[in-house]
């Protein structure tokens, strides 16, 4: 692909999780309100293709998405307690300038990081610690409407329908990918919520690098390695974007040990 590829949130933990694993493979522009050491920076990115800026900075943000191929929108409050003010600035009205400029750009895809806490409601009392354990069928698809844990999951939830209007409006494709618990190594220890929905390092760059390469109109995914314990499918992501995870949890103790090792 000859287009660059713009990441917010470069210098985060799943925009570095990203980049460490096909940081290499496409041509980027990254953008991030934090500068960037030059160890987030892949050896391959020019500094002039490196944006410090808000996404609530409209014109910053249409300078960075001028000729880009497709978005991976990632910058934003990922807190489970942040404030409504935060996530109203931050989540929901950056990831609307984003959409926007993305348009208006001519991107053609826009990959939205979205979160569990969109859908966290569904972890009622009555179905948990259960629905937590391996061979529990409880399992959400995608398909089903928004539960909010918090505001945060609200603010995910809208960015999910923002997505939803500039496919709908706009014709752009868009990917919602519902992260579960991103951790590095090893999944969340003694946290049988965090082991469900695990997501490794490896299986976040190839979903995201998925997310890229796959054709399809507007989707929601849920992103998580391929858990034994699990309640959230990731058949629909195996199905559109090809998505072949590596990763299990039950490969580790609750400690978070690996088992070959222990
Ligand atoms: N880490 C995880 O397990 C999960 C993360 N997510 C979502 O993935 C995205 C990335 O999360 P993490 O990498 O964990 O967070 P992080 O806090 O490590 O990284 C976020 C990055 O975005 C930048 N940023 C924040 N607000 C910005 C703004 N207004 N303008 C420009 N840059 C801004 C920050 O400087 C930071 O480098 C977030 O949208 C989060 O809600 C969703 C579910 C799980
Ligand atoms: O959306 C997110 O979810 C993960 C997992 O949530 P938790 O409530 O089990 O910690 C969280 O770690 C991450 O910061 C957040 O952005």
């Amino acid at each position: 692909m000859d287009q660059p590829v713009l990441l917010t949130g470069a210098g985060g933990r799943v925009g570095q999780a990203i980049l460490g694993h096909i940081g290499e493979a496409y041509d980027w522009r990254l953008l991030d309100r934090e500068p960037l050491s030059d160890e987030k920076i892949p050896a391959s990115v020019d500094s002039t293709d490196v944006y410090v800026a808000d996404v609530t900075d409209e014109t910053a943000v249409r300078n960075a998405m001028d000729g880009v191929h497709a978005v991976i929108h990632l910058a934003g409050d990922p807190r489970p307690e942040a404030p409504w003010d935060s996530v109203l600035r931050n989540n929901i009205d950056g990831t609307q300038k984003m959409f926007d400029a993305a348009v208006d750009a001519g991107v053609e895809k826009f990959v939205f990081a979205s979160s569990n806490h969109a859908v966290g409601a569904y972890e009622t009392d009555e179905r948990t610690p259960e629905m937590y354990r391996t061979n529990h069928e409880f399992r959400l698809d995608g398909t089903e409407l928004p539960r909010p844990s918090n505001l945060y999951g609200v603010s995910k939830a809208t960015g999910e329908t923002l997505g939803r209007y500039y496919h709908d409006h706009h014709d752009l494709s868009v990917v919602n990918v519902r992260i579960g618990n991103l951790t590095q190594h090893h999944p969340p220890k003694e946290y049988e919520r965090g082991q469900a929905m695990w997501l490794s390092y490896r299986d976040c760059g190839h979903l995201f690098e998925c997310c890229i390469e796959a054709d399809y109109d507007y989707e929601i995914v849920y992103g998580i390695s391929d858990n034994d314990r699990k309640y959230y499918s990731i058949d629909r992501a195996r199905e559109v974007l090809g998505y072949d995870p590596t990763d299990n949890s039950a490969e580790f103790t609750f400690e978070g040990e690996p088992l070959d090792e222990a």
